[in-house]
């Protein structure tokens, strides 16, 4: 099957534009019809009449039989891309809050409507993940999928522990780029990784989980003295999403700053790339590597996913449909840092281990081993000012 693909694109911003771009360059067997967006006054590149404020004419447009979802509003979204495929259309999204918040109701509308909903370019931007999770590893038992998951995140902590840049700098650079989300909490929290870790493990294992039930814990409230003590143990500081078997039937999913040594591969993954680590039971660890972030590498994987969908391409979320019984569990160890103010916390978290303790005017931290499920209870407490918590490897 090779259809003619009429579209109709949602979003003009940084990967709206970068898919325009490289369409533009490629004699494809597909039209734009139309782009919708958010504010009409604002000036674009393209003729007017390409633009529109009215979904519904979109949405109810005969001739675009493929939606393309690039807007920065999850909520919308999900209402945009459900109208899609309940209407017959096939959509391609790079949404990965929508995604992985509603990933349950969006497999369901696709079975009932026979319509088919692909999102590459939600996770690790321009690294083909996804599609290898689905089709190349299906036999294969996965021990771990884990990485470097967000481009903004890792621009900055490049950018402060190789250039010295301030913090601040560095996250305005990476919205300059066009590599932060609207809002940059979703990547410096943590919880942009989530949803991508959230999206993985349903490909990797069949687990839906809630983003809620997930520990996500980021990078924003890095100190002076955390970059000081990872640069003395000659570390450096990366968020990393880690799902991981912990046993036949168990799957630990979380996301956390990692204090990464120089043998680690993550170690010289800079700047807005991604890196992720597969490890099989059969192919050992494999590594994927590339942009996670920009326009151009988005769009070169929505664009993967609309040539996908011209031969009948659709996820068949194969190890849901095999219940291997397995369940996602909280039930694991970590060996971390912990930078803290206030003593009575360190009993709170109930450290199973220590092997080091600091202590100085301005500066306290421990080194031992905790429990997921304690830090997820006390997650309110951890995400206070003052405390900062890295997995060490
Ligand atoms: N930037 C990146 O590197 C990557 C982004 N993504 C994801 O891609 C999506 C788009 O991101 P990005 O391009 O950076 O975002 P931008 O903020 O650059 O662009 C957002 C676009 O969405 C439009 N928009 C917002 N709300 C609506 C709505 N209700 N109806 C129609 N249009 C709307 C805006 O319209 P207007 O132009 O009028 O303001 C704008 O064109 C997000 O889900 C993001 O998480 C995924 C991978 C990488
Ligand atoms: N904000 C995201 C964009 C791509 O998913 C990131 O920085 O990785």
């Amino acid at each position: 099957m090779n259809n003619k693909l009429t579209l109709g694109i949602f979003g003009f911003g940084v990967v709206g534009q970068g898919l325009h771009d490289i369409i533009k360059t490629k004699n494809l067997n597909l039209a734009i019809k139309r782009f919708v967006i958010k504010h009409p006054e604002k000036k674009r590149t393209l003729p007017a009449e390409l633009f529109t404020t009215d979904a519904n004419a979109v949405l109810d447009d005969p001739e675009i039989n493929t939606i393309v979802e690039l807007i920065d509003d999850a909520d919308a979204a999900f209402d945009i891309v459900s109208r899609a495929l309940q209407s017959g259309k096939n959509v391609v999204s790079a949404n990965k809050k929508m995604i992985a918040t509603h990933l349950a109701e969006l497999i369901a509308l696709q079975h009932e409507h026979g319509t088919s909903l692909l999102y590459e370019g939600a996770v690790c931007g321009s690294i083909p993940i996804i599609r290898n999770l689905e089709e190349y590893y299906d036999n294969e038992l996965l021990h771990a999928v884990t990485g470097i998951f967000n481009g903004s995140s890792n621009y900055i902590l490049s950018k402060i522990f190789n250039e010295n840049l301030p913090y601040a700098t560095a996250l305005r650079q990476a919205q300059d780029l066009g590599f932060a989300e609207t809002d940059p909490t979703l990547d410096v929290g943590g919880f942009d990784p989530k949803f991508k870790l959230a999206i993985v493990a349903s490909h990797a294992y069949g687990l839906y989980v809630s983003p809620e039930a997930i520990l996500n814990i980021g990078i924003d409230k890095l100190s002076a003295s955390d970059i000081q003590f990872a640069r003395e143990k000659n570390f450096k500081i990366k968020l990393i999403p880690t799902a991981r078997e912990i046993n036949d039937t168990s799957v630990v999913l979380y996301v956390m700053p990692k204090l990464v040594s120089p043998e680690n591969i993550l170690y010289n993954v800079e700047n807005e790339y991604n890196g992720v680590l597969v490890k099989a039971a059969f192919a050992d660890e494999q590594f994927f590597y590339g942009k996670g972030a920009g326009g151009h590498p988005t769009g070169s994987a929505v664009l993967s996913d609309i040539a996908a969908l011209r031969y009948g391409y659709r996820y068949e979320y194969k190890k849901h449909i095999d219940a291997n019984g397995i369940a996602y569990s909280t039930d694991w160890e970590l060996e971390v840092y912990l930078r803290y103010e206030d003593e009575n916390l360190i009993e709170r978290l109930g450290f199973t281990s220590i092997s080091e303790r600091y202590y100085a005017e301005n500066y306290k931290y421990i080194i031992g081993k905790i429990k997921l499920d304690n830090i997820l209870k006390n997650r309110a407490v951890i995400d206070q000012k003052g405390l900062f918590i890295a997995e060490i490897a």
